[in-house]
């Protein structure tokens, strides 16, 4: 399959600087090179168009609504250009708000897709149940049908309807979730495995679960969410928004391993990387276990691979 990689070098969505240099430092870290040394045939189309609005004051305590909504258009636009062309998309992010555009661009394509959401949170704050604001908290808020007529059109946000619904998600890793999204979560049935049910059931049974709820046919495509806070700060320290007793190296590529192997994954977001947090050695250990994350999605099996048509000499 053909892959296509874009950035997006972006951080309005939250307060703290550094998120806007994800793509330079993952890209850095050989991505592409790294990605195409398995046999996969890797476009880079380069950076998303991020859009910079003055005077853009919070509007329902949503902080640059207008910055973020532009330029979630432009990202949607851009992820629906190279899932035109390619077969699969990763958006090299930035904040976590980037998934209101991958999955707005990526639903005008693939309709009928799954989200499987890995991270610490659960980012389905509505505006009004928000503590902080951020809109990296929110994404998955816009996208959703059931959550219409509780998030209010914000300046910039004209363009986006919602193109999900509530049993198309499925959370895995969970640890640090507000009220607001615990209440929408039970009230709309969203599936949810929280570092808990990990424990409980441990992660084998939770990516089985998980896509079994949202895809019990196993026909459907997958958008992965994949917030780089929900491993372990240990592993993925320079992000903004870091929670302890996450996903270990392990249980993380064990997600990345059953998902590569439905053949059915459509499009990855990386998001949270935070080159500015941190220590040198902070930075690179976080780019390189993301980074081999990544790489467990596209064949990179611990059992071994060999390329396409490869046999013994
Ligand atoms: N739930 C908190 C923290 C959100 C963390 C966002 C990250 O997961 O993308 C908030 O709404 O501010
Ligand atoms: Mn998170
Ligand atoms: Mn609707
Ligand atoms: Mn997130």
């Amino acid at each position: 399959e053909s892959i296509g990689v874009i950035g997006i070098p972006f951080s309005k969505g939250q307060s703290r600087a550094g998120t806007e240099f994800g793509p330079e430092v993952l890209r850095n870290g050989g991505i592409v090179r790294k990605l195409q040394s398995l046999g996969c045939h890797v476009k880079d189309h380069g950076d998303v168009e991020v859009i910079q609005v003055e005077n853009d004051d919070p509007e329902e305590k949503a902080k640059n609504p207008r910055t973020v909504g532009q330029t979630s258009k432009s990202i949607a636009d851009k992820v629906e250009q190279v899932l035109r062309s390619d077969d699969i998309c990763i958006a090299l992010g930035g904040d976590h708000s980037m998934a209101i555009g991958t999955i707005a661009g990526n639903a005008r394509v693939e309709p009928d897709l799954v989200v499987l959401w890995i991270d610490a949170h659960a980012d389905i704050n509505t505006p009004m149940t928000s503590d902080s604001g951020n809109i990296h908290g929110m994404p998955l808020a816009f996208l959703v049908h059931e959550l219409e007529s509780y998030v209010p059109k914000l300046s910039g946000f004209e363009w986006l309807t919602p193109c999900i619904h509530a049993k198309d998600i499925a959370y895995i890793g969970l640890r640090d979730v507000d009220a607001g999204e615990r209440k929408i979560i039970e009230k709309f049935g969203i599936t949810a495995f929280s570092m808990q049910e990990v424990d409980k059931y441990g992660i084998n049974e939770v990516v089985e679960r998980a896509l079994r709820a949202v895809d019990p046919e196993g026909k459907r495509p997958i958008h992965l969410s994949f917030d780089v806070d929900a491993m372990d700060p240990t592993l993925t320290p320079s992000t903004g928004t870091p929670v302890i007793g996450g996903l270990s190296l392990r249980e993380t590529y064990y997600i990345a391993e059953e998902v590569a192997r439905t053949g059915r994954l459509s499009m990855i977001d990386i998001a949270e990387v935070n080159p500015l947090l941190g220590d040198e050695k902070d930075k690179t250990l976080t780019v390189d276990m993301t980074i081999s994350v990544i790489q467990r999605f596209f064949g990179n099996r611990r059992g071994g691979c060999y390329p396409p048509g490869y046999d013994i000499p």
